[in-house]
């Protein structure tokens, strides 16, 4: 027998297997039950922030229940059904998805599964200002895991809807010019996209004031659509930026104080995201490869010197691959193009007629030295085990290691 899918689940499977592709997911199935919890959290929060809409049309999203969601529970059934939905994985480090959520970031356990993988675009949405179609049987309440807890809609309880307004139409244009092809919004599917961009608020910001202090709590995460601003580190100035251009994540994604001082440079009109979307959607999506190489980055002792602007702007440029025992990474007398950080598995560093020279694991890096020195590949580098890496290309190199340099040319294996 032949199964005709409709156009929408082969959309949803076809981007459920981009994710997988770029992954490479050691833990298919732990994979696979964190990915489509998230589609489903995101679903309902979108669907959350229009309830009124669609219950003006006399759709309920949310019915009640015999046994409400949303009563208190006592402590202990509170923990063991969060401990139920955390999808803990069998195989801790190999799992794409542990170093994503390993408590690094202070997060809320209710709030992980929010920043599971997410996909690319889809085209499922209505029209603007529409209500979108609902699949057939659709049923906003269901449960999406084991207990169903950190799914279910009144986790939005603290989602300040005030914050939900539809965009007019002309906004909706000047949104779309100035910032709709924005890295922020391109991995956002349709619904992502809608909810962020209809939980912005504008802000109109003079020329010369303070947008973020250094040292404060983090609140918003400002867009640019006009003007200019000069960031300050301890009163001295590190950068400047303008149109498209996006601040303020840091303090939101590590619940760390602003790290800068941001000031207008020219009168600005800003979009400022709030900080509870920013981490239910963008998080996720936008800022993904932060999320998941922070843990390496932050234990690597080589990199002990960067700021975490530093390793959040080379986290950006990293790309994930996994090697198989017996595998040739770098060959001696090749020409350099990548640096590799270690993330887990061991690999044997050779020379021709010495053998083995060297042996490196977990959180050590190799491949600088053709890099630094403008010379082929010194020694060839093969993977003895199940090897994960984190690369960084030439550019990239030069560019976003700064002060870690130093330390790589200080340990460089062939100076003596
Ligand atoms: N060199 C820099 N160091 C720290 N923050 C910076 C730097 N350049 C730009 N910024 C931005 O300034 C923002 C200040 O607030 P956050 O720390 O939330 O996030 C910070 C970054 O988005
Ligand atoms: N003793 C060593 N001699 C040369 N390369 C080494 C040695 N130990 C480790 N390596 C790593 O092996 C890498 C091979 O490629 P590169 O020459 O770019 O950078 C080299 C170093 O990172």
């Amino acid at each position: 027998m032949v199964f005709s899918l409709s156009k929408e689940s082969q959309a949803e499977l076809q981007l459920f297997q981009n994710e997988i592709a770029a992954a490479n997911p050691s833990d298919l199935l732990q994979f696979s039950a964190n990915y489509f919890n998230q589609r489903l959290e995101q679903q309902r929060a979108f669907l959350k922030a229009r309830e009124p809409e669609f219950r003006a049309k006399n759709i309920v999203l949310f019915p009640e229940t015999d046994e409400p969601l949303s009563r208190p529970q006592s402590a202990q059934s509170q923990s063991r059904s969060r401990s139920s939905v955390m999808f803990k994985s069998p195989f801790v480090n190999e799992d794409p998805h542990s170093n994503v959520f390993k408590n690094g970031f202070d997060m809320d356990p209710h709030e992980q599964d929010a920043h599971q993988p997410l996909k690319e675009e889809q085209q499922h949405g209505g029209e603007k200002g529409s209500t979108p179609p609902l699949p057939m049987h659709f049923n906003a309440q269901r449960r999406t895991s084991v207990s169903g807890e950190t799914l279910q809609p009144n986790n939005f309880d603290d989602w300040t809807p005030d914050h939900y307004k539809e965009k007019s139409e002309q906004q909706l244009e000047r949104l779309e010019k100035s910032i709709g092809n924005n890295f922020l919004f391109n991995k956002l599917d349709s619904d992502s996209k809608r909810l962020v961009i209809n939980c912005l608020e504008e802000k109109s910001v003079r020329n010369g004031s303070t947008i973020i202090k250094q040292g404060d709590q983090g609140d918003y995460f400002y867009v640019v659509e006009q003007g200019t601003v000069d960031f300050y580190v301890n009163d001295n100035k590190v950068n400047s930026s303008g149109p498209g251009s996006s601040f303020g994540e840091l303090a939101l994604m590590y619940n760390s104080p602003r790290a800068a001082t941001v000031v207008a440079t020219s009168d600005c009109l800003l979009w400022a995201l709030d900080r509870l979307t920013f981490r239910k959607i963008l998080l996720g999506s936008s800022f993904k490869k932060r999320l998941m190489y922070d843990d390496l980055l932050k234990t690597m002792p080589v990199l002990k010197s960067l700021t975490t602007y530093d390793r959040a702007k080379l986290a950006d440029a990293l790309d994930t691959k996994i090697y198989q025992p017996g595998e040739t990474i770098i060959r001696e007398g090749d020409q350099g193009e990548n640096f590799y950080l270690i993330e887990y598995g061991a690999v044997d560093v050779s020379k021709d007629g010495q053998g083995v020279i060297n042996k490196l694991k977990d959180h050590d890096y190799f491949g600088e030295v053709a890099l630094l020195n403008d010379l082929p590949r010194q020694a060839t580098v093969t993977a003895t085990k199940r090897t994960k890496v984190a690369t960084l290309g030439k550019s990239g190199f030069q560019r976003l290691l700064g002060p870690a340099v130093d330390v790589l040319k200080l340990n460089d294996p062939t100076r003596h």
